[in-house]
């Protein structure tokens, strides 16, 4: 019988300019090798993937904000996803999803024609559902979404869109908008920082990650304002929101409050005319809009959004699972896993000590994932070892 083939081995490899710290994860006929290269006064992951079948090596397009990289470990999830648990940040920064096969990845994969993979910063509890709001031009979706923010201040805030519309009067940049220039925000889109972008009215506009995601980490809920084409493709994203389209009480008076704002020249607003009755056309598509909210009398819709975002409130106050604080510096590496939980012991502790150092990550209800967030997580402390090695056995 011929000599089998040498297991591969990934001992050591340089990544970078330099030696690096790495680790290497087998997933069928590949391996990952999550590296850390330590050039001059910075710290950055090197990703490359070794096709065991034809034994070459592949460096794959990375997306997504990566971690910190100071030192980490990392362990299998499945096939999708690898956990990278970083030492010496704060807990709450330290849990991070490299993801490999994922519906996002694989959907980058066939854009770019190449190699992906997307990191995931890892949140803990669970975020509201943000809110998309969606209407045609002057039916009165910014007047709602302002009454509600102004409110509750503690409670929504505005996913901030980028556009290359030219700001209104009063509009301020960065509040009502990114005001961008094309070639910027076709740059960044194509970098996949953006969550959705459409054409709209003859203008780009798009939602960035970080406009929903900067949001949400505020423990608010998100309130997006998008056409219909971005409802659809946020309804397609990983991202579960609560949809609701805003209609006029009459076309009629959809034209007549579309002038009276005054901030359309005569070819615009026949421009917006033709696309809200498109627009209008597409409220009913089935599975896109969870509501439709007639803006009649303004009080009265506004009060019926109100109902609609309390009954809609699926927020459960997180269970308590968390550890008393994960601000401070900590320095955990993987030590076991089970189907649905990663065992995390303390480098700092000493064995005996470590017992109190034990930690469980419980995956059972993540949620959302690259392009954004990964959201979901429970951390809970473990009081003895055993419990912990139980994932060993
Ligand atoms: N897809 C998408 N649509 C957006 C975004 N931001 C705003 N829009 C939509 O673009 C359209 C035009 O917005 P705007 O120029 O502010 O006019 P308005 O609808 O009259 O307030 C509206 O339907 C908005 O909902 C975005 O980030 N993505
Ligand atoms: N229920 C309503 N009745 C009458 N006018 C309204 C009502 N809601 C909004 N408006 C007015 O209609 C215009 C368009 O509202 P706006 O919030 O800018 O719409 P959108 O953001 O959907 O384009 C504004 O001048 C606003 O004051």
């Amino acid at each position: 019988m011929g000599e089998e083939a040498p297991e591969f081995r990934v001992d050591r490899i340089t990544l970078g300019s330099k030696d690096c710290q790495e680790n290497a994860i087998v997933v069928g006929d590949k391996t990952y090798v999550i590296g850390r290269t330590d050039d001059d006064s910075k710290s950055s992951f090197g990703i490359k993937i070794l096709d065991k079948l034809t034994q070459t090596w592949i460096v794959p397009t990375v997306l997504g904000a990566q971690p910190p990289s100071k030192s980490h470990s990392a362990i299998l999830i499945n096939e999708e996803k690898i956990l990278v648990v970083e030492k010496g940040v704060s807990l709450n920064d330290s849990i991070w999803f490299l993801e490999i096969d994922t519906p996002f990845v694989k959907q980058q994969r066939k854009i770019k024609g190449s190699e992906v993979v997307s990191w995931s910063k890892g949140v803990l509890g669970v975020a509201q559902k943000p809110v998309v709001i969606s209407g045609p031009s002057g039916v009165g979706k910014g007047t709602l979404i302002a009454k509600l923010m102004k409110e509750y201040p503690s409670k929504f805030g505005f996913s901030v869109s980028h556009t290359t519309r030219s700001p209104r009067v009063k509009e301020i940049d960065g509040v009502h908008y990114h005001f961008a220039g094309r070639s910027k925000m076709e740059q960044d889109i194509s970098e996949g920082e953006f969550l959705e972008f459409a054409h709209v009215h003859g203008n780009l506009y798009g939602t960035s990650i970080e406009a929903v995601e900067s949001v949400t980490d505020e423990g608010k809920r998100c309130i997006l304002d998008i056409d219909v084409q971005g409802a659809r493709s946020v309804r397609a994203s990983s991202l579960e929101a609560i949809f609701i389209f805003v209609c006029p009480p009459s076309f009629e008076e959809l034209e007549k409050r579309l002038r009276a704002r005054g901030t359309e020249t005569e070819e615009q607003i026949q421009k917006r005319l033709r696309n809200a009755r498109a627009e209008l056309d597409q409220s009913n598509s089935p599975g896109l809009f969870d509501h439709l909210l007639v803006n009649d009398n303004l009080e009265a819709c506004y009060e019926n959004l109100k109902k609609l975002l309390s009954l809609d409130d699926d927020h459960k106050d997180s269970d308590g699972c968390f550890i008393e604080d994960g601000k401070a510096t900590a320095c955990y590496s993987i030590m076991s896993k089970t189907e649905s939980e990663v065992f995390l012991q303390s480098e700092t502790g000493e064995v005996v000590k470590a017992a109190a150092n034990l930690l469980a990550v419980d995956l059972s209800s993540l949620t959302g994932g690259a392009p954004g967030r990964t959201r979901g997580l429970k951390i809970h402390s473990i009081n003895s070892i055993d419990n912990c090695l139980k994932g060993i056995r």
